[in-house]
């Protein structure tokens, strides 16, 4: 038996699980805020994992660690290992034209095939474009591209810009996994190499795989892709308490999908649903998905396989932004919702509040429709944000479907997914048996998991502990009543 611990740096928090690598269980927790907004200064997830590891009490007789992050952000390292500007973030839509310009220059059916993804806003190489054309000084100044998880474990191993890093700014330290590499759009999830003429084509400047022989002056340097059971180094004695006088052994970290895969144990047949500041569907299989729509992205997952996946960028900011506008509680917001029937008496919110992912719709704004004096009730607008966001995330489960993941169970995860409305109206929407797991940190497990596989080399088989299973009450009016409404936005947006 060893401790273990493992972190997600996610969009909006950052949280520590420690766990008995023998039974699974789950002994100590911690938890720190980021700051809001779609670009943070990185420096600000540094202040929350040392939070959040004080949290959860430190690291005394925690073995190993691992970091898994928010996908696709784009950090930006100057020659001195300090960060250039602040990160731009998978919700920051700023680049949509970059990822249009880069669509048309090399094409979508291209794109799916070189990189597994159609880039969209979210994606790294949009922002490597949007800097090119709008911060050429900054562009100018970059040496190394990484992204959160990879940054954060940089850190963590104690390299750093002079007066943060004892080891000093050595970007050929710069590590990162297939999972979150798999995010930027300039690696392959098909041949699992880089594809450097993509990041060229995005910043205009040449890249190349940190530790590559052959080290050419001048190209930028992007984090080596390791193996998924890979320690990569251990933790910086003088950075975080207890770690002093042993080994804390540090893994490869994922991003946070893949690694929330690895914490439920997701096997084939299984499709997650994870509601937290993204909404994201996805599946793990056996081969790279490569759909030129856009609508599935071919990620690989953190075990060596693929994970295709839908992200909406409207997931449980939409339950949080209509229930502040009703003052309610989540708990009121709850019975408001379970109080209106199936359709919410035909009101119907369209949740692209911040534009909108899947579909790429990046201008789109948030709409009611099928208001009237009598259907404008707190119950219909509380159940109506449910269905709204929802039946996104429904699209995007046909879409996993569509690339011949079976589904024969549905996992719903991430914050939202407690609440017993957003339950019981998914069981009214997914049209598939839902299981809703025990209350907890996936991401954080999943990385806990990895870390205990970098310790011994044997991926730990923990036990998922179902706390529901709603019975499936399809309502068909739901959907049908929300793709009359979507259509609608989507052909004004
Ligand atoms: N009971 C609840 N009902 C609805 N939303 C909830 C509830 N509990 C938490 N949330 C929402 O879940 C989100 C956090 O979920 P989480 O999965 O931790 O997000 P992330 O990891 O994407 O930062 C927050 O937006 C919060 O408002
Ligand atoms: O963009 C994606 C996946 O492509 C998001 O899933 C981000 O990785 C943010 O995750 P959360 O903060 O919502 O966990």
């Amino acid at each position: 038996m060893a401790l273990v611990a493992g972190v997600d740096s996610s969009t909006q928090s950052c949280k520590v699980v420690v766990v008995d690598t023998g039974t699974g269980r789950t002994v100590r927790t911690g938890s720190a805020p980021h700051p809001v907004g779609t670009e943070v200064d990185p420096s600000a997830w540094w202040d929350a994992v040392l939070a959040a590891l004080h949290d959860a009490g430190g690291l005394a007789e925690v073995a190993a660690l691992a970091v898994a992050g928010q996908q696709h952000g784009m950090v930006l390292l100057d020659s001195s290992g300090e960060v250039v500007r602040p990160a731009l973030l998978w919700n920051d839509t700023r680049s949509a034209a970059a990822a249009g310009d880069l669509v048309a220059e090399l094409g979508a059916a291209e794109l799916a095939r070189r990189c597994g993804s159609v880039p969209v806003a979210s994606l790294t190489i949009t922002k490597l474009r949007w800097l090119r054309n709008n911060e050429p000084e900054n562009a100018a100044r970059v040496a190394a591209v990484a992204l959160p998880h990879d940054w954060l474990s940089w850190r963590l191993r104690g390299y750093g810009p002079a007066g943060q890093g004892p080891l000093g700014p050595d970007l050929e330290q710069l590590v990162t996994d297939r999972s979150d590499a798999s995010g930027t759009g300039y690696w392959s999830p098909g041949s699992g190499s880089y594809d450097l003429g993509l990041f060229e084509a995005a910043l205009g400047r040449p890249a190349r795989e940190a530790g590559t022989p052959g080290r050419t002056p001048g190209l930028a340097v992007l984090p080596r892709v390791a193996c998924p059971s890979e320690p990569v180094g251990t933790l910086h004695p003088d950075l975080v308490p207890g770690v002093a006088a042993r080994q804390v052994k540090l893994g490869a970290g994922a991003g946070d999908n893949a690694a929330a895969a690895l914490g439920l144990g997701a096997d084939k047949g299984d499709v997650v649903v994870s509601i937290g500041t993204s909404g994201t569907v996805f599946a793990v299989a056996d081969a790279p998905a490569c759909d030129p729509s856009g609508t599935v992205a071919g990620f690989a997952d953190a075990s060596g396989g693929f994970l295709p996946i839908a992200v909406t960028l409207n997931a449980a900011r939409v339950i949080s932004s209509v229930s502040e506008l009703l003052g309610t509680t989540f708990a009121e917001f709850a019975e408001l919702a379970i109080a209106a029937q199936p359709g919410s008496a035909g009101v119907v919110l369209v949740p692209y509040f911040e534009g909108e992912r899947t579909p790429n719709l990046p201008d789109a704004t948030a709409s009611f429709h099928g208001l009237s004096i009598a259907s404008t009730t707190r119950e219909n607008f509380a159940r109506a944000a449910i269905e709204g966001m929802l039946c996104g995330l429904a699209d995007g489960l046909d879409a996993i479907a569509g690339t011949g993941a079976g589904i024969q169970r549905v996992l719903l995860i991430g914050g939202a997914a407690q609440n017993p409305a957003v339950q019981a109206v998914a069981a009214q929407i997914f049209n598939a048996p839902l299981a809703i797991p025990a209350p907890g940190e996936y991401v954080a497990r999943g990385a806990a998991v990895q870390a205990a596989w970098a310790l011994d080399g044997t991926r730990p088989a923990w036990p998922l502990e179902t706390a529901a299973a709603p019975v499936r009450d399809v309502r068909a009016v739901i959907r049908e009543q929300y793709r009359a409404a979507q259509r609608q936005v989507a052909s004004h947006s």
